[in-house]
C-alpha cells in the first residue's frame, strides 16, 4: 500500500496492493493495523454507500465541529471526480480545494480529515460510493457550501445543463457567507 500526499496537508491518497488473477482483483480496502503503522490511525465508527448517475453533483457538506468527520473514500464502481475544500482556520490552505479522479479502474482512495468540505460529480454512466466516517451522522449539525460558489470555482467537469443537484444543495450559501461556521482547527 502507498500513501501519497497531497498540495494540501493532511489530505492523503491511497493506492492499496491489488491482486490481479484470472478471476479479477482483490484487495483489502481497509486495515487498521496496516494503515495506522501507514500513519493514519483514524478509528472510524460508519461506513456509508451511495449510488448516482451521470451528471450527479453531491455537496459541498461538513458537519459542525465538534462532529466534523474524517473519511476514507473508495469509489466502487464508475468514475467521479472528488473535491475538498480546506476550512481548518489558520491553515495555510485554507479556502483551497483539491479534486482527484477516484474510479473503480484505478482503485485509489482519498483520505479527507475533518475540517474539510466535501463533494463529487459523476463522470461515469453511474456510480457506487463508499466511504467511511471517524464520526456519526448527525443531522443538526449538517452544513454546506454552494457546489457553484464562484470564490471556490471548482471545475465539476460536468456541463451545466447535465448537472443533477438536490434542491438542498441548489440551496446551500455561498462560501462567505458559510464562513461564520468554520471553526475547524488547522
Ligand atoms: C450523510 C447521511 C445521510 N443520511 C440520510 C439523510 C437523508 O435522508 C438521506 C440522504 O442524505 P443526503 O442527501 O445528505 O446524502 P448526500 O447528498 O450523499 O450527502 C453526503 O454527501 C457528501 C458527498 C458527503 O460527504 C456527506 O457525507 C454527505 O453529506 O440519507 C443518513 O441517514 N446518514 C448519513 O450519514
Amino acid at each position: 500500500m502507498q500513501i501519497l500526499q497531497t498540495k494540501i496537508p493532511g489530505l492523503l491518497i491511497i493506492e492499496p496492493n491489488v491482486f490481479e488473477d484470472q478471476r479479477g482483483y482483490f484487495f483489502e480496502s481497509y486495515n487498521q493495523e496496516r494503515y495506522t503503522e501507514a500513519g493514519l490511525d483514524t478509528r472510524f465508527v460508519q461506513d456509508n454507500i451511495s449510488s448516482s448517475v451521470r451528471g450527479v453533483i453531491r455537496g459541498l457538506h461538513y458537519q459542525l465541529a465538534p462532529y466534523s468527520q474524517a473519511k476514507l473514500i473508495q469509489v466502487l464502481k464508475g468514475t467521479v471526480l472528488d473535491v475538498a475544500v480546506d476550512l481548518r482556520q489558520g491553515s495555510p490552505t485554507f479556502g483551497e480545494h483539491y479534486a482527484i479522479e477516484l474510479s473503480e479502474k484505478n482503485r485509489r482512495q482519498f483520505f479527507i480529515p475533518s475540517g474539510f468540505a466535501h463533494g463529487f460529480s459523476v463522470l461515469s454512466e453511474e456510480v457506487l460510493f463508499h466511504y467511511k466516517c471517524d464520526r456519526f451522522y448527525n443531522r443538526e449539525a449538517e452544513r454546506g457550501i454552494n457546489f457553484n460558489d464562484s470564490e471556490l470555482n471548482i471545475d465539476w467537469q460536468i456541463p451545466e445543463e447535465e448537472a443533477i443537484v438536490s434542491g438542498k444543495d441548489q440551496a446551500l450559501p455561498s462560501f462567505k457567507e458559510a464562513e461564520r461556521n468554520f471553526i475547524f482547527r488547522h
